[in-house]
C-alpha cells in the first residue's frame, strides 16, 4: 500500500496500461478485459487487473500532467512490481502530416518541464521510452494492420499557453509532432527504476486545422490503440 494507491504486492499484473482519464481506465476494463477486478479506487484513480486473451494485465489512470503520472508510475514501479507502463492518450497534432485519430507512436519526449531535472538532476530535454517495448508494440500493430505514425512528442506542462500559434514554433525549433502532458516524467521514472515504457497517443485535437474529435468517435477511434497496446501483451 502508499499513499496514493490502495493495493497488495500482486494485485497488479507485469504490465499496466495507462490512460490521463480514469473513467477510459474503468472502459477499457469492461470493454476489453476478462476475468476483471478493482484493485484502487484512491482519489478516483480507478485500477483494474483482468486477463485479455488470457494475458494478465492492469489498466489505471494517471490524472493529467507530468506531477501526477511521476507520483503514479514510481509507486507501481517501486511497490507493486510492475514492469512495463504503456500510456494510451490523446494528443493535439502539430503538423498536417498527421490526421483526426491517427495513432502514433513515441520515439521520444521533448519538454521544457523541469521533472527529470528535480528528480535526479538529469538535464537532457529529451527522455526516451524503451527500445524493446516500441519495437513489440510496432510489429504487434503490424500483425493487427493498425498505422502507425513515429515521431518526437512534446511533453506539455501547460495547456492553455498565452503564446499565440505557440505549436508552429515549437513544430519548427524541435521537431515535435504532437503534444500531450505525462510522457517525458514517465520515461524517466522507467529509466531511473530500470523499468520499461512506452506511449501511444491517438490524435484527438489538430491544431493546424482545429478539428477536434467528438465523444462518439473518440471511443471509437482509441479502439485501434487499445489493440495495439493489448495484443502486444502475447
Ligand atoms: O487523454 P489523456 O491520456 O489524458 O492525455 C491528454 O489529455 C489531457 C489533456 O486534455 C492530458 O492528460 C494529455 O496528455
Ligand atoms: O495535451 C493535449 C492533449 C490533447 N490535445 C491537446 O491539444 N493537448
Amino acid at each position: 500500500m502508499t499513499p496514493h494507491i490502495h493495493a497488495n504486492l500482486g494485485d497488479f499484473a507485469k504490465t499496466v496500461l495507462m490512460p490521463g482519464d480514469p473513467l477510459r481506465a474503468k472502459f477499457i476494463a469492461e470493454n476489453f478485459l476478462s476475468d476483471v477486478h478493482e484493485v484502487s479506487h484512491v482519489r478516483n484513480m480507478l485500477a483494474y487487473t483482468g486477463n485479455f486473451q488470457g494475458k494478465p494485465v492492469s489498466v489505471m489512470g494517471s490524472g493529467m500532467g507530468m506531477a501526477s503520472i511521476g507520483i503514479y508510475s514510481w509507486e507501481l514501479f517501486t511497490h507493486f512490481d510492475v514492469d512495463a507502463i504503456i500510456r494510451v492518450g490523446s494528443c493535439g497534432a502539430y503538423t498536417e502530416e498527421l490526421k483526426l485519430f491517427d495513432v502514433l507512436l513515441a520515439e521520444s519526449a521533448w519538454s521544457e518541464s523541469s521533472f527529470a531535472n528535480t528528480q535526479n538532476g538529469h538535464k537532457d530535454p529529451i527522455t526516451l521510452p524503451s527500445a524493446a517495448l516500441n519495437q513489440r508494440l510496432l510489429t504487434t500493430a503490424n500483425e493487427i494492420n493498425v498505422p502507425l505514425y513515429q515521431g518526437k512528442i512534446h511533453s506539455s506542462d501547460v495547456f492553455y499557453r498565452q503564446e499565440e500559434n505557440a505549436h508552429e514554433r515549437l513544430y519548427r525549433e524541435h521537431q515535435v509532432i504532437a503534444v500531450e502532458m505525462e510522457s517525458f516524467a514517465l520515461f524517466h521514472n522507467a529509466q531511473v527504476l530500470g523499468k520499461q515504457a512506452a506511449c501511444l497517443l491517438t490524435v484527438s485535437d489538430h491544431l493546424v486545422t482545429q478539428q477536434a474529435a467528438s465523444s462518439e468517435d473518440r471511443e471509437r477511434a482509441f479502439t485501434q490503440m487499445m489493440q495495439v497496446a493489448l495484443h502486444s501483451l502475447r
